[in-house]
């Protein structure tokens, strides 16, 4: 004998659950008070976010049966509890109907500005849809039926088969109604009625027809009105939604009374009264009061009518003053919106001024290093073209100082070379001598060989002479083959030895057999003179090395000769020959 056992619902049985209880809120108002119920037994075999999913559900049930000030700390904490972005944004719109029907205008204004700022960022449809559907209604609450009816035709754009072809038809039909804009109601309320039904959204397709019947009541047709209240009369009972009942009642009041049936608009005026949303002041609430005080005038209870008299001015006094509060909220909403916007904007412009700034300061820097490397690159050409003017300075300088064939000393150089040396002997009171030195018979050489070989004689004979120099020494060509040697810190002796070492070397360097100078023999005759006889005055050294030079070659030539006297000392071949 086996036993039936009922199955333990799984985690998706409670997650179709919670989406089904979801989908028929207004349709099947009952069932899904039902579903909550059973669901709300099973909270601790919920997960998390099935939990706060039925919470948001919860709280949504006890907003829908009027208990605004239970529902809204419920939707709060759906709001900064919940992980899941849709939930939050759904609560937040929930919150905001509460917030409207509750009369906090502002926040509800505040609150639905973020959540339309949201909404490109929400992919779910159904809460997009229920979002424009919740800013259609509030804008058409606070007369800006032209927002009403905009985000009632965007509701119908992104979701003409789902909700917004019921929801999104009823928020326009409502649009134009307010607005005065609907001439006819005929076919377009009718096809949102069908839309409604067709969803079983029972509770929208009443409110169409309320608007319906209130548009005949003002058009004289209050028969019709009665006819179509009356028929849907009892499902509007059934569908138990406290504002509906009584703007169903208020309005068969009213098309009685317009009818003359004063029992009957009395009847339903007071059920309009007794049925209404608590604490709530409603255009149905106000007239119904009307109403019953004009029906008791007539009958002749003065009491009784001074009383909904009283009552009606209450209502009407609270019902406009929640118009003009729900406008006065949408406008200040609109400023502290447009406020915050200017806010921003003037942040956002003063960051572009600083990002501006950060890149000119950019720029600058860059521009300042570009004319640091412009002004290196100015720098170095100015040092590279000092250096080669300088260097070519030296080079013309060096040309200027220099013997072209030779290379030794000009003989301006030799001179003021020569001076210089000589002032510096006499200061320090050193020795120092003067050789002259002229090659023989040149002149043969040149006429014989040409001259170029002659130029190589020369250079041949100048590389002699530099073999036995000091670097002290100065050594410069005067003219054609004449050169000049000033030899500091050098006695005559001294002197005539060294201008002997460089005779007998220029006389062998010639003599050589080389490609330059072939078997040229050639010679050289000296003229030597010194400062313990002539002085430091190189004017007067040059004359006495001249005269020995002169006696030199009168004596037979390739010789050195010193000549201070009419009898002048000689040396010949080496040999020094006093002749003072
Ligand atoms: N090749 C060459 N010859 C030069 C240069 N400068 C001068 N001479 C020649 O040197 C010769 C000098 O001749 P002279 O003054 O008659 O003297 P010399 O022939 O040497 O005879 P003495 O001095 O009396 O022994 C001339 O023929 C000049 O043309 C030079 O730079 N190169």
């Amino acid at each position: 004998m086996g036993t039936a056992v009922a199955a333990v619902p799984t985690s998706d049985d409670f997650s179709r659950l919670l989406k089904h209880a979801d989908s028929i809120k207004t349709s099947d108002h009952p069932e899904f008070l039902q579903l909550m119920k059973r669901l709300g037994g099973e909270t601790t075999r919920l997960s998390p976010q099935q939990q706060m999913y039925l919470r948001y559900l919860q709280a949504w049930g006890i907003g829908y049966q009027g208990d605004y000030e239970t529902a809204t700390p419920l939707l709060n904490a759906v709001i900064t509890e919940s992980t899941d972005a849709t939930l939050r944004f759904r609560a937040g719109t929930t919150l905001v109907n509460m917030l409207s029907i509750g009369s906090h205008y502002e926040e509800a204004f505040a609150q639905i500005s973020q959540l339309l700022d949201q909404l490109p960022q929400i992919a779910d449809k159904d809460a997009r849809i229920q979002t424009l559907g919740v800013a259609s209604m509030l804008y058409n609450d606070a007369g800006q039926y032209d927002l009403g009816l905009n985000y009632a035709n965007q509701m119908l754009r992104e979701n003409p088969v789902g909700d917004g072809d019921c929801k999104g038809r009823f928020l326009q039909v409502q649009s134009l109604y307010e607005s005065g804009k609907f001439s006819t109601l005929d076919r377009q309320s009718s096809e949102a009625i069908d839309a409604c039904n067709k969803k079983s959204e029972f509770l929208f397709a009443n409110l169409i027809r309320f608007n319906v019947a209130n548009f005949d009541i003002e058009h004289g047709q209050s028969a019709a009105a009665i006819e179509l209240l009356q028929k849907n009369y009892a499902d509007v009972q059934r569908i138990g939604y406290p504002e509906l009942t009584s703007d169903f009642d208020a309005s068969l009041a009213q098309a009685y009374w317009n009818e003359g049936g004063i029992a009957l608009a009395k009847q339903y005026a007071k059920a309009a009264v007794d049925g209404g949303v608590k604490h709530e002041f409603t255009k149905s609430l106000t007239n119904a009061y009307a109403l019953l005080y004009l029906i008791e005038k007539k009958q002749g209870d003065l009491d009784a009518a001074l009383s909904y008299h009283e009552k009606y001015m209450a209502a009407d006094k609270g019902y406009l003053n929640d118009v003009s509060a729900k406008a006065l909220a949408y406008q200040t909403v609109k400023q502290q919106v447009l406020a915050k916007k200017l806010q921003i904007d003037t942040l956002n412009k003063q960051n572009q001024i600083l990002t501006l700034q950060q890149t000119l300061a950019k720029k600058a820097a860059e521009t300042s290093r570009l004319y640091i490397i412009l002004l290196l690159i100015v720098l170095a050409s100015i040092a590279l073209w000092t250096y080669r003017v300088k260097r070519s300075q030296l080079r013309f300088m060096k040309l200027a100082r220099r013997d072209g064939l030779t290379g030794i000393f000009n003989r301006q150089h030799f001179v003021n070379e020569a001076e210089l040396q000589l002032r510096y002997c006499r200061k320090s009171e050193r020795q120092a001598c003067l050789v002259l030195i002229d090659l023989d018979h040149f002149k043969v050489v040149n006429d014989t060989h040409g001259h170029a070989v002659g130029d190589r004689v020369l250079k041949r004979a100048v590389e002699a002479c530099q073999q036995h120099l000091r670097s002290t020494d100065i050594f410069g060509r005067l003219g054609g083959e004449e050169f000049g040697i000033v030899l500091p810190e050098c006695t005559l002796e001294q002197a005539l030895n060294r201008a002997e070492q460089i005779r007998v070397a220029i006389a062998t360097a010639t003599s050589g057999d080389d490609d330059d100078t072939p078997g040229i023999p050639i010679s050289a005759s000296f003229g030597v003179a010194t400062i313990a006889r002539s002085g430091y005055e190189l004017r007067q050294l040059l004359i006495h090395a001249d005269d020995g030079l002169y006696l030199s070659k009168r004596e037979g030539r390739n010789r050195v000769s010193v000549c201070y006297d009419t009898q002048p000392r000689q040396r010949v071949a080496g040999v020094a020959t006093d002749r003072a």
